[in-house]
């Protein structure tokens, strides 16, 4: 579990986090998402414990992984290095240290390249070997920041799926990204940050609702599209009114991105 408190840092005159709340359930992945410079990086360093807030809590039960949106590895070692040494600062030892580095290989689809020198690694691998060095200690609370930026669908799928597993297994998720239907993918909950702030938070569905989705006929040398909240009634209404052959319909329901597109614009 983890409970963020009206989070407050100020870096000089800028606000990074003006009152940040966000709660996440074991079992739970919640997407994080929000305009560049909303405070989602703060957010993780705060709650990973490597910035401290000016005012405000965080509660996180259970050891913190985090996999950072800029890499931070050692170019001149291999990843089955790295990984070692992360899980070395994570306290695991011999045995378990070797069977923890197997399984976040296995999942970050590293297992073939685990001998390699990072310097020589694709940029997907890189980021993958960054998001399995937060998964060594099975850890409690999962932040993950962008992990799938540069990854190829195989891989992207791979470590949706291991995202999956994590929280199956009981680890509270905070999954950063721009990238709205993985988190549709995840069956995640949402949480949009702006401004340093949290200003909407549920389902994706409770989010949608009463956003407006778009109708589209088509005619013969016409074309008819309505925004509209109740699509149904809408094309029910056209199609009564309209004295023309239809050539076709189009419902488009709304979306994350219409979500995002209405509160990233709102004041
Ligand atoms: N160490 C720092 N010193 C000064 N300002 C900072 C520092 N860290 C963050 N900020 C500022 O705080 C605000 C929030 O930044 P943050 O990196 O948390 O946003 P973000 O939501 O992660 O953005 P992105 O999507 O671009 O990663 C920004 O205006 C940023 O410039």
């Amino acid at each position: 579990m983890l409970n963020a408190n009206g989070l407050v840092k100020r870096y000089g005159d800028v606000t990074a986090l003006g009152g940040f709340d966000l709660r996440v359930e074991p079992g739970e992945i919640a997407g994080l998402v929000g305009h560049n410079g909303a405070g989602k990086t703060t957010f993780f360093e705060i709650a990973a414990g490597l910035v401290r807030a000016d005012a405000g809590s965080v509660v996180a039960r259970g050891e913190v992984g985090m996999a950072p949106q800029q890499l931070a590895l050692y170019p001149s070692v291999t990843v089955r290095e790295t990984l070692r040494l992360f899980g070395g600062l994570a306290g695991l030892r011999r045995r378990s240290l070797a069977r923890a580095v197997d399984v976040a290989a296995e999942e970050m689809a590293l297992t073939e390249v685990l001998d390699r020198r990072v310097s020589v690694l694709s940029g997907g691998q890189q980021r993958r070997t960054q998001a399995a060095t937060a998964l060594l200690a099975d850890p409690g609370v999962l932040l993950l920041d962008e992990p799938t930026v540069g990854a190829d669908p195989e891989t992207r799928a791979a470590l949706l799926a291991a995202v999956r597993r994590r929280a199956d297994g009981g680890a509270a998720v905070v999954y950063c990204t721009h990238y709205l239907p993985e988190l549709a993918e995840l069956e995640a909950t949402i949480a949009v940050a702006r401004n340093g702030r949290v200003i909407a938070r549920g389902t994706g569905a409770e989010l949608l609702k009463g956003l407006p989705g778009e109708v589209r006929v088509t005619l013969d040398d016409d074309e008819i599209t309505v925004s509209t909240t109740d699509p149904t009634a809408t094309l029910a209404a056209l199609l009564r009114d309209l004295d023309r052959p239809v050539r076709g319909i189009d419902i488009r329901q709304p979306s994350l991105d219409d979500l995002y597109r209405e509160l990233a614009h709102a004041a």
